[in-house]
């Protein structure tokens, strides 16, 4: 008996005990994330409280960057708040954006599940000595094979671009019959001009090969979409369909690798450093040069050579197709709204470039109705709206809060671009506020469609290239409306990586040029 009330008292004792324990620790946690909360609120930039754990994840509507510009608008232009376990920190003032970005600080990229199935390979989702050296390497090679408008090389680009510009205008001139989505044979042609600076690869408009290619790009983006979660509250990775999702992005990467490893081979056969075709035979012969060295295992910080070049080739690819193919979307979505502008942009390019040819690079210094309409374009799209995410290489401060390493930093173009205390009446399309009293384009330093500072769009020189050459051909050889059964398409973008318009149809009505009477043998070149 006394045992048993012994054993009864000590069971409750230690129950007790163990009650009191849990108690004291539950109380010790709620202390120890009140204080870091407390101190983080004393030392991040404002912003919403948000739930334990879940953060504001619960509260976000609609479009991320409308979400972070409304914060902006309620705590000011640099904001914290927390998705899930990730800290993000947004900027919208474009002055903290430059200056922010111009330091070495900011250079950085988060560690999210994203960049470690990436392996730290490519140039995009790394950072450190690889990233400055392959971003430096890539500058130096596009500018070698003509991107600059000060190089004598510029030539060589503009005819690469005008090749896929003479194929657009042959299958549109097929198509006038019949309302035309141009979003398929945007994208055949955009992707030309990429894959061939890259690769020497081109595409026929219905090939098979292009295709299954861009389906897989688009299966990557949706199930890296589908990882997003994820990337917030990272317990989510042992739910159980989470596996499933990485096994299909594994394999959807091994067939993207398989592709480009097959061009990277071809090349590696038919090799003459003597004859530099593309930005791959720039890399074979940086390879060669570290092997004769004895420096190759040294090469892109001791990683495998031919992953690098598979990384750098889907890269550029991702980087420099579909900003451009929703750029010009937007542009003749623009034009349907606005036939005004379109009109006037054709009168230009009739007086200026003539009836007899298509507008050249050399021609848009004389072309600013044309070039301004473009900038309005990027302005009002703004199809990067939130930048691409960097991260502090190490704890820092910033206009006086504290920022630890790894934290998001989102520089928000979007508010940037619709600030009306930067562009009068920001929500009106007025490609005019980019001309000046004397007739000149001007770009304010606030116009950021490229981002801004060390990790700024590699490509904007090729972009704008394209962009001109695309949309002042374009619009030379043909007039658009809106289909007669269909109504205006809307304004409202669909947000993903970039923001593109939902999908639309056009007419087409090809404008008579001078040659059009002309015996075909005699046409001028880059005429039809
Ligand atoms: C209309 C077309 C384009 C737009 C609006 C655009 C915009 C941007 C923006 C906003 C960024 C991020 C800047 C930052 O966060 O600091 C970026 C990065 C980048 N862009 Fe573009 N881009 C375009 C076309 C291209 C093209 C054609 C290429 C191909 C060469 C390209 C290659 C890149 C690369 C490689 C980066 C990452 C740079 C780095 O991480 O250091 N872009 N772009």
């Amino acid at each position: 008996m006394f045992a048993y009330s012994t054993l009864v008292i000590w069971n409750f004792a230690v129950r007790e005990y163990s009650t009191n324990v849990l108690l004291v620790f539950s109380l010790v946690l709620f202390l120890v994330r009140g204080l870091q909360l407390l101190r983080e609120a004393l030392t991040l930039p404002p912003g919403p409280w948000g739930l334990p754990i879940l953060g504001s994840l619960p509260f976000l509507k609609g479009d991320l960057h409308l979400h972070y510009r409304d914060l902006t608008h309620k705590y000011g232009s640099m904001i914290s708040t927390r998705l899930g376990s990730q800290l993000i920190v947004v900027l919208s003032d474009y002055k903290m954006i430059r200056d922010t970005f111009r330091k070495e600080d900011f250079t950085g990229r988060p560690d999210t599940e994203f960049t470690n199935i990436l392996g730290g390979y490519g140039v995009i989702n790394i950072a450190g000595k690889l990233w400055k050296d392959q971003r430096r390497f890539l500058h130096d090679g596009l500018r070698h094979f003509g991107m600059s408008y000060l190089s004598s090389r510029k030539t060589q680009m503009e005819s690469r671009i005008m090749t896929e510009v003479e194929e657009f205008l042959v299958v549109l001139k097929a198509r006038v019959e019949e309302p035309v989505d141009l979003n398929p044979v945007f994208a055949v042609s955009i992707s030309n001009v990429i894959c061939d600076v890259i690769m020497s690869v081109r595409f026929s408009h219905n090939d098979s090969r292009f295709i299954r290619f861009m389906n897989l790009i688009d299966e990557g983006f949706r199930l890296f979409g589908s990882l997003e979660a994820t990337l917030f509250i990272p317990l989510l990775r042992y739910l159980p369909g989470h596996n499933s999702t990485r096994q299909k992005i594994s394999k959807n990467r091994s067939e993207m690798a398989r592709f480009f490893q097959e061009t990277i081979d071809e090349h590696k056969e038919t090799f003459d450093p003597s004859h530099m075709r593309d930005l791959l035979d720039t890399y074979l012969y940086e390879i060669q040069k570290a092997d004769e060295e004895g420096n190759g295992h040294h090469l892109f910080e001791g990683k495998d050579h031919d992953r690098q070049m598979q990384q750098i080739m889907g890269d550029l690819f991702s980087a420099g197709m579909e900003t451009i193919k929703s750029s010009l979307q937007w542009a003749v979505l623009f034009m349907l709204h606005h036939p005004d502008k379109m009109r006037a942009v054709q009168e230009e390019l009739d007086q200026v470039v003539g009836r007899q040819r298509l507008p050249k690079l050399e021609d848009m210094s004389y072309l600013p109705v044309t070039e301004s309409t473009i900038y309005e374009v990027l302005r009002i799209s703004s199809i990067v709206p939130m930048g691409t995410t960097h991260a502090p290489i190490r704890d820092v401060k910033l206009n006086g809060f504290h920022l630890p390493q790894n934290a998001q930093v989102v520089p928000l173009l979007h508010a940037v671009h619709m600030d009306p205390t930067l562009w009068t009446d920001p929500e009106k399309f007025n490609p005019s506020r980019f001309v000046n009293s004397e007739g000149k384009v001007t770009k304010p330093e606030y116009f950021l469609p490229f981002g801004v500072g060390r990790r700024m769009c590699l490509g904007e020189v090729l972009a704008r290239m394209e962009l001109f050459m695309f949309f002042s051909s374009f619009l030379h050889s043909f007039d658009i409306s809106v289909p007669a059964d269909s109504t205006l398409p809307s304004l409202k973008g669909v947000a993903g990586v970039t923001i593109s318009p939902k999908p639309f149809k056009v007419s087409l009505r090809a404008r008579a040029m001078e040659w059009d009477h002309v015996d075909s043998s005699l046409r001028p070149a880059g005429s039809h």
